[in-house]
């Protein structure tokens, strides 16, 4: 499996298909054609000293009598954490800190009103080891903790909604643990959170043995800019998830993850794309970069060797449209700012076209989930 070598698989489809065969191979891989945004020169410059990719992409809607465009600009950050996972614990959530300052700060310059970082983002993805220090000295208050108050700061300054996936403390209730998202209002205040309903148990993803399923269930959070929510990570592989959110009139649903090529990279341009298609919303998928490892070897339970890497965690951020269009990847192997502007009226537009909200048969469904969920319940399976 390629390693940082392979920079991205639109970089391969440039480099070896000729001009005609990309376009066809694009309208079919990539849906109609995003029209790239024309960024601020000193946005390009700030990043390239800062050692990041920017890219920017426009969504487009048709025009409507009734109903001017609601244009909003999304940002999406991915990164390497910038100090090894063995450094002290402060010192990793505050160079963590300012590596994500200095691109927010490219962000606003790119007029970005929503701005996403990646799966817990504050720290090393340590939840493979199954140690607990220290790993757990990384968790926050979502409320009041030095990230979150960090992030209200950000949001405050550049105007910006930002959405914080840490790992949470939670002080009210026994100090137990969850994978949380932050929704932050660009006026600075905490305007809720959300938690993480699935958790995986697969390779070296152990992350059961950290926090509990969420409670929280699928709030959407109304911000000034649209209807956003939060589908951390795992939860991109259940459709019901994805639903759920949309149910709740999520606009944009947010997917920060944290995630492997060996596990997942054939899954990845799937997954979201298909729910912005299957629930007429904007999807935005977030993956982090790199390697990290860890002081002690641990175990995937596969009778393979005990390791101290996760593997090669490779990037490739996105975001798609309720049209199946989607903006190309952000690189696998450079921290990088994706910009979007999307076009809101678009996920009503592709509605009334569709018309998967109209012709979905959710009484039937709810019915029928109602009765499989008993003990004693017997699959409709019919036999000669
Ligand atoms: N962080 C996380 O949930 N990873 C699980 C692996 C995957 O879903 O690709």
């Amino acid at each position: 499996m390629a390693g940082p070598e392979w920079e991205s698989l639109e970089q391969c489809l440039e480099k070896h298909l000729p001009p005609a065969d990309l376009r066809e191979v694009k309208r079919i891989l990539y849906g109609k054609e995003t029209r790239k945004l024309d960024l601020p020169s000193r946005a390009f410059e700030a990043a390239s000293e800062g050692d990041f990719e920017l890219q920017g992409y426009a969504f487009e809607a048709a025009e409507e009598q009734l109903r001017p465009p609601r244009t909003v600009r999304v940002g999406l950050v991915q990164n390497r954490t910038p100090l090894p996972a063995d450094a002290p614990v402060a010192k990793q959530v505050t160079a963590l800190h300012r590596r994500i300052e200095s691109i927010v700060e490219v962000a606003a310059v790119c007029g970005v009103n929503i701005i996403c970082f990646q799966e817990a983002w504050t720290m090393p993805f340590a939840f493979c080891t199954r140690e607990k220090l220290p790993w757990t000295e990384f968790a926050e208050s979502a409320e009041d903790g030095p990230t979150s108050r960090f992030c209200q700061k950000l949001a405050k300054k550049h105007n910006m909604v930002v959405v914080s996936p840490i790992l949470e403390r939670d002080r009210e209730h026994g100090d137990v643990l969850w994978n949380t998202a932050v929704v932050i209002s660009n006026s600075g205040a905490v305007l809720g959170k959300t938690r993480k309903n699935h958790i995986p148990r697969v390779g070296d993803f152990n992350e059961s043995t950290y926090y509990m399923e969420g409670n929280l269930g699928h709030p959407v959070f109304q911000t000034q800019f649209g209807r956003i929510a939060v589908n951390i990570c795992y939860g991109r592989h259940h459709p019901l998830n994805w639903l759920m959110y949309s149910i709740n009139g999520a606009e944009i649903i947010f997917n920060p993850s944290a995630t492997i090529g060996a596990l997942s990279e054939s899954l990845w341009p799937v997954e979201a794309r298909n729910a912005a298609i299957a629930n007429h919303c904007f999807t935005c998928a977030i993956n982090r970069v790199g390697k990290e490892y860890f002081p002690n070897e641990f175990t995937s339970g596969d009778g393979k060797k005990a390791h101290q890497d996760f593997g090669y965690f490779y990037g490739s951020s996105y975001v798609a449209a309720p049209d199946s269009s989607r903006t190309p990847g952000l690189s696998r192997t450079r921290d990088g700012l994706l910009v979007a502007e999307l076009d809101l009226n678009l996920c009503r537009q592709v509605n009334d076209i569709w018309n998967f909200k109209m012709t979905g048969r959710y009484e039937m469904y709810a019915q029928e989930l109602t009765e499989a969920v008993k003990p004693n319940y017997s699959p409709n399976v019919v036999k000669e």
